[in-house]
């Protein structure tokens, strides 16, 4: 028996911060959703009780630090499981990106080993259970287009954004979340977004105050220790982006782009700016499913 899950990126539409919290984590209020990027897993019955990683990426672990191995060791411990399983990541989403490659394959890896193993787990339970491996790990079991709160987990799923093309590009950097978390001073933040009319122009499908109320509080951290990040948002604005933000902690700027043509004229000017560049759809209506 084999299972093959396709984990797309996401990327956050607004990304405030409340407060730090006690534990350390801070507390959020973000609209995420997912674009036409993804990885695709395939999972297959192993004859021992083991777990083995295998990806054409170079460039990732492929041991019990890989997020898609804690997803399998998770859901074997916790339901019991004797069998093993060969886990093979085709990765197309970039590493360390913002983009929450690593969070989606373990999504990707819970749904799929739930069906290999026909354990019958909710989406609801699997949930909880990415939220042991990771705070973006639950928005990624459902995909979709989400306001989540909480550390990321608290999701509530709103209506698909209108349809666009979405240009990502990552500068050659990488940046850690726990960095960036860190260095911000949630209580002196200068401009927080506005989730609510977010939210609003999501429901009545108002592409241009979608687009100018974009916002992502980290932008502030980020964008002052890596210049390169805000040259390459200033480069995507020039070339006449409808709406221009950085993903999650960084270091991919997204352009949103009613227009295909558009779009393209910012994937080609970027290109000689960039190496990782892409030009995607949004993830809308029976497609917004991982
Ligand atoms: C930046 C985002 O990607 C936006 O979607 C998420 O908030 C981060 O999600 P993630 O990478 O899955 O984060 P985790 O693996 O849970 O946490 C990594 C580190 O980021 C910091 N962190 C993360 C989430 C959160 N709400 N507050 C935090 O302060 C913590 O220092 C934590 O140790
Ligand atoms: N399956 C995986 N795919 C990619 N990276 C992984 C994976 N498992 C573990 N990692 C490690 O996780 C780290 C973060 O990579 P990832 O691509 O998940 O970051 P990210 O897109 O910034 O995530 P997020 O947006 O959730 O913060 C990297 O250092 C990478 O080595």
């Amino acid at each position: 028996m084999r299972v093959m899950e396709k984990a797309s990126a996401k990327i956050n539409l607004t990304l405030d911060v409340l407060h730090k919290r006690p534990d350390g984590y801070h507390e959020v209020e973000m609209i995420m959703t997912m674009v036409d990027l993804a990885d695709r897993i395939e999972m297959k019955e192993l004859d021992r009780d083991a777990i083995i990683i295998s990806s054409q990426a170079g460039y990732i672990p492929l041991d019990e630090k890989n997020l898609a191995f804690q997803a399998a060791r998770l859901i074997k411990d916790r339901y019991d499981v004797k069998q093993g399983v060969y886990i093979h990541l085709d990765k197309k989403i970039p590493v360390a990106a913002g983009l929450a490659g690593g969070s989606s394959d373990a999504a990707a890896t819970l749904r799929g080993l739930n069906r290999l193993w026909r354990l019958g787990i909710t989406d609801g339970e699997l949930r909880t259970l990415g939220a042991e491996l990771g705070s973006d790990v639950p928005f990624c079991v459902t995909g979709g287009t989400a306001i989540a709160r909480g550390r990321g987990e608290k999701l509530e799923f709103i209506d698909s954004p209108p349809q666009c093309w979405v240009v990502l590009a990552k500068p050659p950097i990488n940046v850690s979340t726990a960095d960036v978390y860190g260095k911000l001073n949630a209580s002196r933040i200068a401009k927080h977004p506005d989730t609510a009319a977010v939210a609003e122009a999501i429901r009545s499908k108002d592409y241009h105050s979608l687009c100018d109320g974009l916002g992502n509080v980290l932008e502030e951290v980020t964008l002052s220790l890596y210049p390169e990040v805000r040259q390459l948002k200033n480069c995507m604005e020039r070339l006449g982006a409808d709406g221009v933000l950085m993903s999650g902690s960084g270091p991919t700027v997204f352009a949103l782009c009613s227009k295909e043509k558009k779009a393209q004229r910012i994937y080609n000017g970027l290109r000689g700016f960039c190496k990782e560049v892409y030009a995607v759809r949004m993830l809308t209506g029976e497609h917004a499913a991982p």
